[in-house]
């Protein structure tokens, strides 16, 4: 039986199966508002408390964010809350949905099972085969809040018992789900979850694992059900290390954002490469070339030798002016000495400096005292010890040996070493270097491991920071003091005249004392745990989630791996849609040096985007450079071969203007892929703007094959292939969901020019 008709049968209600479901839904929404109005009450009332005491005031805050948070949470969930049931042989039934809900009497009784609880996971994995226990699994359709139909699959085969609403070949919710019309928002596949992704979804969060597979084959969308799936098994320990998703541009963000709150999951940070670095946003953008040269390995020794060249030692003797003693004399020996000694200690840069200081006061004060106390008849010097201490003492505060030990052995920042090293490359071969060389400028995204490497290398510059938690620190413990003192004063009021020792004695300073109090105001820092880890260099996460990952480069993945020390990690991606110059070229190039033969691998191997008349000439593609390339099998086909129009360059915008006309979806999200060399004469005929970020959900998109990497529309067209590169063009063919239109002024790539499977217009 059709939806439509289902949808019409129940239109006029006249289906007992449907009101029993509606009726249920519509107490569990009843269940959900009361949930959610208990939460607003909660931070309503959290507002309202006047509080005194910074104590209460942090705690206020906690509880408005915290419910605020689970308010939010249960808005996200509003849509399409239970979208299954489970009937067992038993004769049990369970309601699967997206959240868990108890029904509000004293056992708690769960009326709806969490999709991700272990009793739900027959909704995905059952089969006539293996059933698990079931007779039947319901999918439930919904529009809001009502029930417009319903999809059952027998899995009993024995079973007689029919509902009238029998899916035969239980696809028909998948399949809905492929073929609906794109809102430039991923949605969520939590309804109709492959039993393949399910296994990847919940496979254990330690070690790392590697998830490869064609375009559309789901990798994305495993990826993010995987981090709301991990959050729900683990979330004691991966709430409180914070989950990373990282992503390849904030478009590709803005286009996955709304899945995990739909999935009831607000606490995942997702960044792209560039935000990795807090205090730094890299708006810049770096040539392909510069961008590979910086992704390399030898990056990271280049960068090591740059930083141990800011360690230098004078060519001749240098001469430092001091106030009170005259001239003082460093010479190269006693320099090199005490940097040698210095780097001796193994430390980054900033922190081996004092030893550097060190060594040159103590070198200075020798040279002072031999000048100052030496005896005229050839004695012993007649400095006593408190005499030097008290020259050394000088020499340490005087500017001018600041100045000079900041000469050779300055105090770095990884942003002024980076700047200094990019406007002057060194320990590269030139062509690399001049590549990369840049006199100030914006932050690029691959600058921003480079800084991390920096960070590295020069030890945190933190004397300032520190400094100021220091100040802070005391300040709590002052306040904290008082607290105690008033305490203290009223506890001893109150036992004055019981004559009772011993009550003083357990007076609240013997219970905790003002730096422990302190501590614990310290500790009611109530941001989430996301919005520490992004302000934090060194935060280590407890699981990381890289999509793209074929993408990255080896600089990037050192910087990765410093937020991961446990190696907890997901990397979903696709080596054959790296984009050129970009990537290691293969997963053990890649993990090898952190996990040497530790990391798991499994494949995806049906698409769930692309029709098979797209797929096939994308296969081709590749294929006339790899015979043996084996494309994802889709898993839908249209009919509807991809068509091509030769047109002359003059006429190509008017032409791309024409074809967009022609298959816009009535609904759904069209994107013109095109060089970014064609953006301004295109924009001005297609109505959008060129350059920046793209708005995915206008109903016309114009992106760069770059751009389009991850991102899915209804209908495609693709400008001038030819000039767009084999791997790129493979990511701009497979964007589509319905229909692809090829645009040329020249020939067409072999592939593309085949009318067994492109029809020419
Ligand atoms: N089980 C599923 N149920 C419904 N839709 C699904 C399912 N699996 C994947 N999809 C849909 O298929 C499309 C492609 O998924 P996704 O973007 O995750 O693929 P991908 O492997 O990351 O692709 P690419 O490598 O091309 O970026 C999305 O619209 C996604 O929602």
């Amino acid at each position: 039986m059709s939806t439509e008709r289902q949808g019409n049968r129940a239109e006029r209600g006249d289906d007992a199966e449907l009101r029993a479901e509606q009726s249920f839904v519509t107490h569990l929404y009843t269940l959900l508002d009361a949930r959610r109005a208990a939460e607003d009450n909660a931070v309503r009332t959290s507002l309202s408390q006047v509080t005194t005491g910074q104590q209460a005031r942090l705690e206020r805050d906690v509880a408005v964010t915290e419910h605020g948070l689970t308010a939010a949470a249960l808005d996200a969930v509003d849509s399409g809350l239970c979208f299954g049931r489970l009937d067992f042989r038993d004769g049990t039934s369970r309601h699967i949905g997206r959240i868990g809900i108890r029904e509000e009497n004293a056992e708690r009784t769960p009326v709806l099972i969490d999709w991700r609880a272990p009793v739900a996971r027959p909704f995905y994995l059952a089969t006539g085969h293996t059933p698990m226990g079931l007779r039947r699994r319901r999918h439930l359709t919904t529009e809001g809040r009502a029930v417009t139909a319903l999809h059952d699959e027998i899995l009993d085969l024995g079973d007689e018992r029919r509902t009238g609403h029998e899916d035969p070949n239980g696809d028909a919710v998948l399949l809905a789900a492929l073929g609906a019309a794109r809102t430039g928002r991923m949605a969520d596949i939590v309804q109709t979850i492959q039993a393949e992704q399910d296994r990847i979804i919940r496979a254990p969060h330690q070690g790392v694992f590697v998830v490869e597979g064609g375009p559309g084959t789901g990798k994305t969308a495993v990826a993010l059900h995987r981090a709301a799936y991990l959050l729900y098994a683990h979330r004691e320990q991966l709430a409180r290390r914070a989950v990373l998703v990282v992503g390849p541009n904030p478009a590709f963000l803005g286009y996955i954002g709304e899945v995990l709150p739909s999935l009831g999951e607000t606490g995942v940070w997702l960044a792209t490469l560039g935000e990795l670095f807090p205090g730094v946003q890299a708006r810049g953008a770096d040539t392909a070339r510069a961008a590979e040269v910086k992704g390399r390995p030898e990056m990271a020794e280049a960068l090591a030798r740059a930083v141990a060249d800011r360690q230098a030692v004078p060519d001749e003797v240098l001469e430092i002016d001091h106030d009170d003693y005259g001239t003082l004399h460093l010479d190269r020996a006693t320099a090199t000495e005490a940097r040698e000694r210095a780097r001796a200690a193994g430390l980054p840069h900033n922190l081996a400096r004092p030893h550097f200081a060190f060594r040159i006061i103590d070198a200075l004060t020798a040279q002072l005292t031999d000048r100052l106390g030496a005896d005229p008849y050839g004695g012993p010097n007649l400095l006593d010890a408190s005499d030097v201490a008290q020259l050394a003492k000088e020499i340490a505060a005087s500017p001018e040996v600041h100045a000079a030990i900041g000469s050779l052995w300055p105090q770095l920042t990884p942003e002024e070493f980076l700047t200094g090293y990019l406007a002057d490359p060194t320990h590269l071969p030139e062509g690399e270097a001049a590549a990369i060389r840049r006199e100030g400028g914006e932050w690029t995204p691959a600058d921003v491991p480079l800084l991390d490497e920096a960070a590295e290398l020069l030890g945190e510059d933190d004397s300032a920071a520190r400094a100021a938690a220091e100040a802070e620190r005391q300040e709590r413990i002052a306040y904290a003091q008082g607290v105690l003192e008033v305490a203290y004063a009223s506890r001893t009021y109150e036992f004055e005249d019981k004559d009772d020792e011993d009550s003083e004695v357990l007076g609240a300073h013997d219970v905790i004392d003002a730096e422990r109090m302190a501590e614990r105001h310290e500790e009611a820092d109530h941001r989430t745990a996301a919005e520490r880890a992004a302000a934090d260099r060194t935060w280590a996460f407890g699981h990381i989630i890289v999509d793209e990952a074929q993408e990255l480069s080896a600089m990037a993945w050192r910087l990765l791996m410093r937020r991961s020390p446990t190696r907890s990690m997901t990397l979903v991606g696709d080596p054959a849609q790296t984009a050129e110059g970009g990537g290691l070229g293969d997963w053990g190039a890649i993990l090898d040096p952190y996990v040497p033969g530790r990391w798991e691998y499994t494949r995806l191997g049906v698409n769930y985007r692309t029709p098979e008349e797209i797929m096939a000439v994308a296969g081709a593609l590749l294929r006339a450079e790899d015979p043996g390339f084996t494309p994802p099998s889709s898993v839908r086909s249209t009919g509807r071969r991809p068509w091509s129009r030769r047109t002359t360059p003059e006429g190509l915008p008017a032409a791309v203007a024409e074809a967009a006309r022609a298959d816009a979806p009535e609904e759904g999200r069209l994107a013109v892929i095109a060089p970014a060399s064609l953006h301004e004469a295109l924009a001005a005929r297609l109505d959008v703007t060129a350059g920046g970020e793209p708005d995915l959900t206008r109903p016309v998109v114009l992106l760069t094959p770059r751009q389009a990497k991850g991102l899915e529309f209804d209908a495609v067209l693709v400008v001038e292939p030819a000039a767009v590169p084999t791997s790129d063009l493979y990511v701009a063919l497979t964007r589509a969901t319905r229909t692809l239109g090829l645009l040329h002024t020249g020939d067409l790539p072999a592939a593309l020019a085949d009318p067994g499977t492109v029809e020419t217009r």
